[in-house]
């Protein structure tokens, strides 16, 4: 991978001690002090993405070529995915105002942990998640940080993946107006998986950088805009409680030997209770809430790819493009699961999108929003899985320079194993679970605070100093987050209450 390669190019030294040997390959002029103002990212970014002189400015130079706007379009896909359909299934479960605050941190922290992800890339030149690992615990932080990226990336594009497999034959069924499934090929998920990985992923994977994929991110994005404006639509027009809901509550009442009016009367309060809103929950599976938040809220990874391909790359203007990305995310993730849960209160299931079947499965507007959301995730798969093969290339062949065979193999590689998984993935709720509780908060807390409190050089910061004790406060956050999610998890699982919802 060609604008990585400058990081590689210098000399990487662990323990987070800082070399000043270090320095002059990556900018001979800043020095001791690595830019840390706008004023000097210019040098940075000069430093950071050498090119020839004499060479046109091109896309796949090492000069960042993508624009404000079409990074923030980057991010943002890479932010948005298959999470913003667990949100109105978390919200079910934690109440509106207690979704609110633990949204508004989620977000908070996340744009936090940037910051600190870009302090310490500054700090060192380095645009490489797996790198900052190095340069602060050598090869096991790189490891540790490659790792956490597979497996969160691999778990999100798996999700994805399963969203065409589950979602896909349902369309086709619609669009051919059929009455039941059939068992022809283009009916079965599996092999609609594996035709939409060859003929729209892999392309798309294959490409170079990721700044070619800004105007199918844009694309993505306005899919999930129709997406929200539908479910915002729906809630005024999906009756609560469900007709099926409601002859339940009536099928019971007609065994009971009471009056006729008495029972109508408690009909309706059942209903009314069934679709009143909840401001504040607590139940065995408000344990998955913040798992469900830190993953729709990942996009670390792709944070210093993108950076990398910045145009007139900054500290400042990343951290600007991050906290737009995170603050339009934010929005668009409480609408969704805001009129999402005051559709189907305590009837959302863990994917949203799936509760409408039980509306009308042939509901046409719910059919565009099932292609609007299909297509989105789709094209979220070739931004996730540029960190992963990066994260992959940097575990097994960390000094060799671009290859296209190896590249293309990478990718290969990773869309087999990825549709081999979502053949057999249990159910999203599981995917969420367990990602969004083991790696998302390695990702989103631990590894920025411990990388940052190693690599910021102890003359510039003390250890004591209020900067380095709050990310050390950060990881220890990530820490009990990541106790407290898994240990509910299996609580969960082996007492059995687990309602997955779905019909996965
Ligand atoms: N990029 C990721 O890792 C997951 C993404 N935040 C999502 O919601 O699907």
């Amino acid at each position: 991978m060609e604008a990585p390669l400058q990081t590689e190019l210098v000399e990487l030294v662990p323990n987070g001690k800082h070399s000043e040997g270090l320095l002059p390959v990556i900018t001979p002029m800043a020095g001791n002090q690595r830019v840390e103002d706008s004023t000097q990212s210019c040098v940075e970014g000069k430093g950071f993405l050498q090119k020839s002189p004499s060479k046109e400015p091109h896309f796949t130079d090492f000069e960042g070529k993508t624009s404000f706007g079409m990074s923030v379009f980057n991010l943002s896909n890479a932010i948005m995915g298959s999470g913003i359909l667990g949100l109105a299934y978390a919200m079910a479960n934690t109440g509106i105002i207690l979704f609110l605050f633990l949204l508004t941190a989620v977000a908070l922290l996340s744009s936090y942990s940037i910051h600190l992800l870009l302090k310490s890339s500054g700090i060192v030149g380095i645009r490489a998640y797996e790198q900052l690992g190095y340069r602060a615990f050598g090869t096991p932080g790189k490891l540790a940080a490659a790792l956490a990226i597979t497996l969160q990336n691999i778990g999100a594009m798996s999700s994805y993946l399963y969203i065409i497999k589950s979602e896909l034959p349902l369309v086709i069924q619609t669009f051919l107006n059929l009455e039941e499934k059939t068992s022809d090929w283009y009916m079965n998920g599996n092999y609609l998986v594996i035709l939409v990985s060859v003929t729209i992923i892999l392309p798309l994977a294959l490409m170079r950088q990721l700044g070619y994929l800004g105007y199918s991110s844009g694309f993505s994005l306005s899919c999930m805009v129709f997406f929200l404006i539908a479910v915002i639509y729906k809630k005024f027009h999906v009756p609560c409680p469900l007709p099926s809901n409601f002859a339940n509550v009536t099928g019971n009442f007609s065994h009971m030997e009471v009056i006729e009016e008495k029972a109508q009367l408690q009909v309706e309060t059942e209903a009314a209770d069934l679709c009143a809103p909840s401001y504040f929950t607590l139940n065995s599976q408000t344990a998955y809430t913040i798992p469900i938040m830190a993953f729709a809220f990942v996009c670390h990874p792709e944070v210093l790819p993108i950076y990398t391909e910045l145009k007139d790359p900054s500290k400042k203007k990343m951290q600007h493009i991050s906290n737009l990305s995170i603050a339009v995310m934010y929005v668009m993730y409480f609408l969704a699961a805001l009129f999402g849960y005051l559709t189907f209160y305590d009837g959302v299931e863990s994917e949203l999108l799936h509760t409408y079947s039980k509306v009308d499965p042939f509901d046409v507007l719910i059919l565009c929003v099932r292609v609007a959301v299909l297509t989105a995730v789709t094209l979220t798969v070739p931004i996730v899985l540029f960190p992963v093969r990066r994260a992959i290339q940097q575990m097994l062949f960390p000094d060799q320079d671009f290859s296209w065979l190896r590249h293309v193999l990478i990718a290969i590689g990773l869309l087999t194993c990825i549709n081999l998984l979502v053949i057999f993935a249990p159910n999203i709720l599981g995917i969420f679970g367990v990602i969004g509780a083991t790696s998302a908060p390695c990702l989103i807390f631990i590894f920025p605070a411990i990388f940052y409190f190693r690599i910021v050089p102890t003359d510039k910061e003390p250890a004591r100093s209020t900067p380095k004790i709050l990310a050390l406060c950060f990881a220890v956050l990530g820490l009990l987050l990541m106790t407290m999610s898994l240990s509910f998890i299996i609580i969960d699982w082996a007492s059995g209450t687990s309602r997955h919802g779905g019909n996965h």
